[in-house]
């Protein structure tokens, strides 16, 4: 009891309410009864406290690889709806030229989005952009390209592919007659890292970009990016369309090739015009980050190694590198030459198109050149490290056939290596130093 003592003398007496004063009980029972109310009083707050706890716990979705994906990415609904918003929406999309069509542009933030949707409205056509802007690499670079479409008129939607609500509000206020479907997870490495991703946005959002295009009516003709990276291990070159792709190196070339399978069915059954790209290692101003011409460019500038691959025995590792100016031309030439749909109301009502076209270079060049070609243009001297390609997504060598693509499309390629990556250097160098803006990494 002593030890009591010097805790409770204070409290006591003081009353419980006030004006009243208890006096017939004893200093003991008043400690008794207060340890037992503290104890009381413990409990219901750990109670409270666990449960909250386990609301929490409950409600947080457990992480997933994609994860940070799909949930910075699937459209807050409060971000698009209403009639200032819709009047947005239409007026992107109204044609201005005669013969002009009107397409909805997915990935219109991305390095080819944005130049094929303002090469469009360029012409006169109406274009409508989506975009995620997901942080697969600086967003402030997806950002930087909204501004520049927002100065053509572009308006670039903020949503997910997935995000079927939004896919079909789309539709119920433009009626496209084409869609230029560019949104993907890019990058043959990173499906490392990030698989789930890669199903995320190349499988289940074409399935939901080609249920609301087959809903639509009219039923817009769809052009869409495939790529190189389909031939895998395909050793036959140049690649041509006819060559096998059943042995793709990287789940990201797995995903494009099952694009291309899902395409075939959604043909099939619903009459839907497609037209798949296969892309030949894409390269230009306003280009990737994750790739390798981008990122060596800012180490060589930096001053830190960069490792350029080689293949078994030294052997050279190459690409047909495109310069985008050439991938914007046969992206066009593609939504002109596509015949309409033929199905209404969910059905097929005849055969219709189906596509696949080489977009490339046709002269692959070794990664030994393009660093040198950078360094020329650099004036820097690249701290080189050769390394053995890891197993990891990579191919040894690319090289486009495009005779296909020439005949149906009239794609020729003009650009070369050293003109195309003048130009990226470029816009490199007034983009990274003028407006103050930090490459990311
Ligand atoms: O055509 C496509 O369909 C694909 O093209 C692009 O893939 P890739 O051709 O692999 O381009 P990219 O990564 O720039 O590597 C270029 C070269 O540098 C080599 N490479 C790469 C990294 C490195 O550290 N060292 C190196 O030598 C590497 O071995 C390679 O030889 C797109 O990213 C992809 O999204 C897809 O569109």
């Amino acid at each position: 009891m002593s030890q009591l003592k010097p805790i409770s003398s204070h409290l006591d007496n003081i009353p419980s309410t006030p004006g009243k004063f208890k006096m017939d009980k004893s200093p003991y029972i008043h400690r008794l009864r207060w340890h037992f109310s503290l104890a009381k009083l413990s409990f219901w707050c750990f109670l409270f406290l666990g449960l909250i706890l386990i609301f929490f716990l409950r409600s947080t979705p457990p992480s997933s690889p994609y994860s940070d994906h799909s949930r910075r990415s699937l459209g807050n609904p409060s971000t698009w709806g209403g009639p200032a918003w819709e009047k947005r929406v239409r007026s992107s999309a109204r044609v201005q030229s005669r013969k002009g069509i009107t397409v909805l542009v997915t990935g219109a933030a991305g390095f080819v989005g944005t130049h094929v949707s303002a090469a469009l409205k360029h012409r006169g056509d109406g274009v409508l952009g989506l975009d995620n802007f997901n942080d697969y690499y600086e967003p402030t670079l997806k950002r930087s390209r909204q501004d520049l479409l927002e100065r053509t008129g572009v308006f670039v939607v903020e949503g997910d592919i997935n995000d079927l609500p939004l896919l079909r509000k789309l539709f119920d206020v433009v009626a496209f007659s084409h869609v230029m479907h560019l949104a993907a997870q890019a990058g043959v490495r990173y499906a490392m890292q990030n698989p789930s991703s890669y199903v995320h946005s190349n499988i289940a959002g074409l399935v939901s970009i080609l249920e609301v295009c087959k809903s639509a009516n009219p039923q817009p003709s769809i052009v869409w990016a495939s790529s190189s990276s389909v031939y895998g291990l395909n050793s036959k070159v140049p690649f041509s369309e006819r060559d096998r792709t059943d042995q793709p190196a990287s789940l990201y070339a797995a995903t494009k090739k099952a694009g291309e399978e899902i395409a075939h069915t959604y043909n099939h059954i619903h009459g839907l015009s497609i037209t798949g790209l296969r892309f030949f290692t894409v390269y230009g101003p306003w280009g990737r980050p994750d790739m390798a011409y981008f990122f060596f460019t800012k180490d060589i500038l930096k001053g830190k190694s960069i490792s350029i691959f080689e293949g078994p025995n030294h052997g050279t590792v190459a690409r047909d590198f495109t310069y985008i100016d050439d991938i914007v031309k046969g992206c066009l030439a593609s939504l002109d030459t596509a015949e309409k749909s033929t199905g209404s109301g969910g059905k097929k009502k005849g055969p219709a198109q189906l596509r696949v076209f080489n977009l490339g270079n046709t002269s692959p060049v070794p990664v030994t050149k393009l660093v040198s070609i950078l360094e020329r243009l650099l004036k820097v001297k690249a701290n080189k490290v050769m390394l053995k390609m890891p197993r990891n997504g990579d191919v040894q060598f690319t090289h486009a056939n495009i005779t296909l693509a020439q005949r149906e499309l009239g794609y020729k390629p003009t650009t070369d290596l050293q003109t195309g990556l003048k130009k990226f250097v470029r816009w490199y160098l007034s983009y990274y130093s003028s407006s103050g803006k930090k490459s990311s990494g």
